[in-house]
């Protein structure tokens, strides 16, 4: 036991910070004391000062820690080259896992830019996010169903595309995250095109079909029409793009043209 308690000190011996993910009330209360905890979560339940906002609880742990760690280098609570204990809940709902990492030794992975770095609100890609994996994970009335949402920059993205239908959105007002948006985008998932979305949220068109320039957009074969049309719209423009995919059911995020980041919605 006490080998194993060495190997534990040893972790955790010198570090510069510490970082709980999701912890409890209790669990942070005992760190506060001493240690000054940064809290990592999609939520700041326990009233951290030092907070990192988590865009959704990544099912991949490394994914999770390296937002929390580029958060936490962001927000200015640890500078590169600091060596962090990051607790973590891996299997139980409570922290059952502590690891070390260096601030800043992480390829920055994208997923950060995508969020905190894009022209549209982190919300507001987290709400159009939540649609896309919550519609992978039901389909629509029992059948898998594909969509393609275009956030940001939308005057630019309108411009370089044209309607296939009437635009259900054209006078209303409406912003994802309204529960009854997310029923309508369900629903008008079902026909052709892309939904347009501005930089706070708004729906500013559904049906649309892209024509952006393509040269240049490299995304994986046997990803068809509606991915390359994601990966060139988001190198054309400033938008990004979250794509639910019919045919193999996982959702993929576009910035720059490239796949930032990939989601299987059984796992959310
Ligand atoms: N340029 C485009 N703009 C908007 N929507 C498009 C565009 N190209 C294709 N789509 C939409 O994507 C749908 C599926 O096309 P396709 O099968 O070629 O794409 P895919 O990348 O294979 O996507 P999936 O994995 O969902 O099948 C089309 O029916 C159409 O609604
Ligand atoms: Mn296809």
């Amino acid at each position: 036991m006490s080998e194993l308690g060495d190997l534990l000190d040893e972790i955790v011996s010198g570090v510069d910070g510490t970082l709980l993910f999701s912890p409890s009330g209790s669990l942070f209360e005992r760190f506060t004391a001493e240690r000054d905890p940064i809290v990592v979560s999609t939520e700041n339940a326990v009233g951290a000062e030092r907070y990192v906002a988590l865009p959704l609880e990544f099912d991949d742990i490394r994914e999770r820690i390296r937002f929390g760690v580029e958060g936490a280098l962001d927000g200015g609570f640890v500078e590169e080259g600091d060596q962090l204990a990051c607790a973590v809940a891996l299997f139980a709902d409570d922290i059952d896992t502590v690891t070390r990492v260096r601030a800043g030794d992480f390829e920055r992975s994208g997923v950060y830019d995508l969020f905190v770095n894009s022209r549209a609100e982190p919300e507001v890609i987290r709400n159009v996010l939540e649609v896309a994996i919550e519609l992978g994970k039901k389909g629509q009335k029992g059948k898998r169903v594909g969509a393609l949402f275009v956030v940001g920059d939308a005057g630019k993205v309108m411009n370089k595309s044209r309607p296939l239908s009437y635009n259900p959105f054209e006078k209303s007002h409406v912003h994802v995250g309204d529960p009854i948006v997310d029923v309508m985008l369900k629903e008008f998932s079902r026909l052709d095109g892309a939904f347009v979305i501005s930089d706070s949220g708004k729906i500013v068109s559904a049906y649309r079909y892209l024509e952006p320039a393509a040269e240049g957009v490299d995304i994986p074969k046997g990803l068809g029409a509606r991915h390359m049309a994601a990966g060139a719209v988001t190198k054309d423009t400033n938008a990004v793009a979250v794509v639910l995919s019919e045919s193999d059911g996982l959702v993929r995020a576009f910035s720059g043209g490239e796949i930032i980041l990939e989601l299987d919605p059984e796992e959310y």
